[in-house]
């Protein structure tokens, strides 16, 4: 039975291995800390698992059962606790309890920096057990479904960015700077704020990583957060803040509410938290930014876009890059490649015949291929056949169902797909919203250009609306320079290697373009979204004897 995340056992030895025994009160910690409430692989529509809500400290459940099917057979497998528009009161009670000078900061509690240094430290040290992060990684595969290597790259991003943030690195996070004035006894500071009450809203793709780096943030910078993670993946960060808990995070710093987003709405315009981040579609990224007034930051949609450049080297390690990014993961990360140009150059070679073998050995099997959450079947070859219209597109390979399975019809199970449309057709204004509408499923357009069209390439990138990731395949040092200064993407890989996805903690990862534009990961995007500028101006004196009170002005 693995109800614990360790045996008893095991948890010992490894503990007094790495020497963190100090840190825990080691009686409880083998009897009482609330760790696991699952298991992975026996959550069953026999053997439901429950998420619940947490807020003001208490785990507490709700007479609104929301049940979540399992993606691969359709078993209603997971019963969500969730808050109707009714039941909001205590979380915003709980939100609006944290002043806008936040839990902490540079003058209150500074304590608490290093208390998150603490937690993180222990956190990381939870995630780097084997049997933690194997726990973790069989929980995401449950409901986000995608091979154990992607769910496990989660898992692992997730243990860095925590070592990342271990020791005296969270009160490096809130640095202040100072000038000198213009006389003596003045010099302003400028300091990291807090913005206290927030909510973070994040998507299903990657259960773990996403609200993990960013409550992390919103905490180590003095926030207190409510989180909301979408109801069909929250069962991972339930289980995750129960992990977070037993590493000493208070339990009052965070509450976690399962809702719809109509509750959500209603819980942001009563609560009012002085920020919002949002990660998932633009389209409710628009409407939040509208009904909050502006204070969000969005990560919003991404159209990702790769282009090869003129230089043709390794084309087999190019294809399988452009596997990888199109397809892992069903193709359901932000991140994702969906439109890829080649350079005639490579037309010429046999990487279209390579990516198709590769895409090919995808199987459901090992979830290298899988269900895709946000689209049906139906309306992903139903898009192939609307692009199909498009005088010159061709199927390139996928465009047919998965064939022998059971996952829900709700969901979509297609082969990865690849529809080449030409370039001179992608940029027509009546081809262009179809071609680049986001699918968020194992699905790419592929096109190819001349030199001399390059600047049409370009002109398609700044039609676009969203700008996070890009790859530039290239080493030729003039084209990279070309394509980079005239594109905006947020996060964007240039050289032989460059892929759009797979972004670890040490890369910063966000759009860019949008002055609303989020970041994850690093230290700067955590100090752009989790706090503000305040800057504090001493001016002690003296006055000089000779004073005198001048003429008004
Ligand atoms: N690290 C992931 C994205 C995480 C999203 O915020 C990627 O690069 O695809």
């Amino acid at each position: 039975m693995l109800n614990h995340f360790l045996t008893r056992a095991s948890r010992i030895s490894s503990l007094t291995k790495h020497n963190v025994l100090p840190a825990f009160n080691f009686s409880r910690s083998v009897h009482s800390i609330p760790l696991a409430t699952v298991e992975a692989e026996e959550i069953s529509g026999a053997k439901p698992a429950e998420v619940l809500n947490l807020v003001q400290g208490k785990w507490i459940g709700s007479s609104n059962w929301n049940t979540v099917v399992d993606p691969l057979n359709g078993e209603p497998f997971i019963k969500v606790a969730e808050v109707d528009e009714a039941g909001v009161q205590p979380f915003v009670d709980s939100l609006t309890s944290c002043p806008k000078h936040g839990l902490h900061n540079p003058f209150k509690a500074p304590e608490r920096y290093l208390m998150y240094g603490d937690i993180s430290a222990k956190a990381a040290h939870m995630l780097s057990l084997p049997k933690v992060s194997d726990f973790f990684v069989r929980l995401i595969q449950r409901v986000s479904p995608k091979s154990y290597q992607q769910a496990f790259a989660e898992v692992y991003v997730t243990q860095k960015f925590l070592e990342n943030f271990c020791g005296d690195q969270v009160r490096f996070l809130a640095r202040s700077f100072a000038v000198p004035g213009n006389h003596l006894g003045q010099q302003s500071h400028g300091f990291r704020w807090p913005y206290g009450p927030v909510a973070i809203i994040t998507p299903f793709n990657f259960p773990l990583e996403i609200p993990v780096l960013q409550l992390m943030g919103a905490l180590y910078m003095g926030n207190k957060p409510v989180l909301k993670v979408d109801s069909k993946v929250s069962i991972v960060m339930e289980q995750m803040l129960r992990l977070l808990h037993s590493c000493g995070l208070p339990v009052e710093d965070v509450d976690f509410i399962n809702c719809d987003g109509k509750t959500m709405n209603k819980l942001l315009l009563e609560a009012n938290p002085r920020m919002t981040l949002f990660t998932g579609s633009s389209r409710v990224a628009e409407k939040l930014a509208v009904d909050l007034k502006g204070r969000v930051k969005l990560e919003d949609a991404g159209f990702d876009w790769k282009i090869l450049g003129p230089d043709v080297h390794q084309e087999d390690y190019t294809a399988w890059v452009c596997d990888q990014d199109a397809y892992a993961c069903s193709g359901q990360k932000c991140s994702a490649q969906s439109l890829l140009f080649m350079h005639e150059n490579w037309s010429k070679t046999s990487f279209i015949s390579k990516l198709k073998e590769l895409a090919e050995r995808r199987k459901l099997a090992d979830l290298t291929i899988g269900p895709v959450l946000t689209f049906t079947t139906e309306s992903l070859l139903e898009h192939t056949k609307n692009l199909l219209e498009i005088p010159g597109s061709k199927l390139l390979f996928g465009g047919e169902p998965l064939e022998d399975h059971s996952i829900p019809q709700v969901y979509g199970a297609i082969k990865p797909t690849a529809v080449y449309v030409p370039l001179e057709e992608i940029v027509k204004d009546k081809n262009y919203d179809l071609v680049t509408k986001e699918i968020f499923g194992p699905f790419q357009v592929i096109t190819d250009y001349k030199g001399s069209q390059l600047p049409i390439v370009l002109e398609i990138l700044e039609k676009m609306h969203a700008h996070l990731t890009a790859a530039v395949v290239s080493n030729d040092p003039l084209f990279l320079q070309e394509v980079i200064g005239k594109s905006v993407n947020g996060t964007t890989y240039a050289g032989l290697r460059a892929r759009t996805t797979g972004a670890p903690q040490n890369h910063w990862f966000g759009p860019a373009g949008d002055p609303r534009g989020a970041g994850i990961g690093t230290p700067e995007a955590i100090k752009l979204v989790w706090s503000c500028h305040r800057e504090i101006i001493y001016d002690y004196g003296p006055v000089s004897k000779d004073w005198e009170i001048p003429p008004s002005t």
